[in-house]
């Protein structure tokens, strides 16, 4: 028996104790089958908010008014969600219609995929209307009833159905993916953000080319926040050739295997932070770098040149382990990682020049950064400061 359902077991049990029903359900339900790891714990109940407030002592209201309340036991948080249904506005951006039901099979019924739409009870035994299981043994995404429905409801369904696609490994039903086809566009109504959530998941996956090249077919890489051209020979099948560590690592990949021009216009697009988009800049300016030289790699730092290499493995479909060892090789002949490391610093060089600060001061210092990564200058306190005695702008 999974630990996490065996620690959130008392919870669906004390809801039960008050007389009401209560369910595992989601995504937790999902990967148990799967035998993958689990996130969180979700439960669904027919208990009222209120109600679940009255039994547990320690609760946050984090939706109370589409019926969720998470309750804290032995330090974890429980998300439980009384039984609802929801009808969704037209512009798919204000918060839904919901109203409470007391039937957990209709609760499953509004659910986006079957294996979404299953539940587990307290004696661990799976409740599965929609044939979940069976399409998690074909390896099939379907969605619960209509899919034009289902999409219709929720656009950002069918970035969701690409994600799972990605990182499960799965392939995508007849009439789902027809669907898909027909409400790709309805994505233009959804919120980037909830976009970019879903597609840093999808790049993480490890059928992520396989994805991207089905969301090409079916036409939704045009629909996303910055539309996708994909004009590379190696196409996006690359992707899975070396794992990317990093999510800036995959930014990098996708602009660089969609041949984005203004990587900076891109990821504004996606509303990334800007630490994110400075991070990927600099990937993409490391990448470039055809051969390094100590100074470069001193300068870009031996982490980010590492990783560059990485992306370009990716992109390239080449090995680069060999360059990497000699990007090792070359790290550790330099002497410094920094000015800070030297037994000299700028107030010293100003007594030695009994001069005041200037533009000369950081021509000096960077002048004797690079004589010193170079090899040409030793690191010896004496001869530093002879050699700053001597310095000439
Ligand atoms: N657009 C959506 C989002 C969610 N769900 C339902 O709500 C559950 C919980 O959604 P979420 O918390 O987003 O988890 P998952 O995406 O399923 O899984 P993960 O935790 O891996 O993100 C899903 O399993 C699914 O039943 C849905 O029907 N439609």
């Amino acid at each position: 028996m999974n630990e996490m359902f065996q620690e959130a077991l008392p919870v669906l049990k004390k809801i039960e104790d008050e007389g009401f029903k209560a369910y595992f359900v989601g995504g937790c339900v999902r990967d148990l089958c799967l035998e993958r790891p689990i996130k969180d714990i979700d439960i669904a109940t027919s208990a009222r908010p209120e109600e679940i407030q009255k039994i547990f002592p320690k609760t946050i209201p984090v939706g109370i008014e589409h019926g969720t309340v998470i309750v804290r036991h032995n330090h974890v948080s429980y998300e439980i969600t009384t039984f609802r249904k929801e009808d969704k506005y037209e512009d798919y951006r204000r918060p839904s219609k919901v109203w409470f039901v007391d039937d957990l099979q209709e609760d499953l019924s509004r659910r986006d995929f079957t294996f979404n739409a299953m539940a587990m009870d307290t004696a661990l035994h799976l409740i599965d209307h929609f044939g979940g299981r069976d399409d998690l043994k074909l390896r099939q995404i379907r969605t619960v009833g209509d899919p034009h429905l289902r999409f219709s409801e929720d656009p950002l369904r069918v970035m969701r159905a690409c994600r799972f696609m990605s990182v499960y490994d799965m392939k995508i039903e007849a009439e789902t993916k027809k669907a898909i086809e027909k409400k790709a566009p309805l994505l233009k109504k959804i919120s980037t953000e909830r976009i970019s959530i879903e597609f840093i998941k999808l790049l993480q996956g490890v059928k992520a080319g396989h994805a991207l090249e089905f969301m090409k077919q079916s036409t939704v890489v045009e629909y996303l926040p910055y539309p996708l051209k994909e004009q590379t020979k190696e196409g996006y099948l690359g992707l899975e050739w070396t794992k990317l560590q990093t999510d800036d690592q995959r930014w990098a990949a996708i602009i660089l295997l969609s041949q984005v021009k203004d990587s900076r216009e891109f990821l504004k697009s996606w509303k990334l932070p800007n630490g994110t988009i400075k991070k990927v800049q600099e990937l993409l300016a490391a990448l470039s770098v055809k051969k390094w030289s100590k100074i470069d790699l001193y300068r870009t730092g031996i982490s980010l040149a590492l990783e560059s290499m990485t992306l370009k493995s990716t992109i390239e479909k080449v090995n680069y382990d060999q360059e990497k060892d000699n990007l090792h090789k070359l790290a550790s002949e330099i002497p410094i990682t920094s000015l800070k490391d030297l037994p000299i610093d700028g107030e010293e060089i100003l007594k030695i020049k009994q001069k005041s600060p200037g533009v000369w001061l950081g021509k000096l210092l960077h002048e004797m950064e690079e004589k010193i990564v170079n090899g040409d200058l030793s690191t010896s306190e004496s001869v530093i400061k002879d050699w700053v005695k001597r310095w000439e702008p």
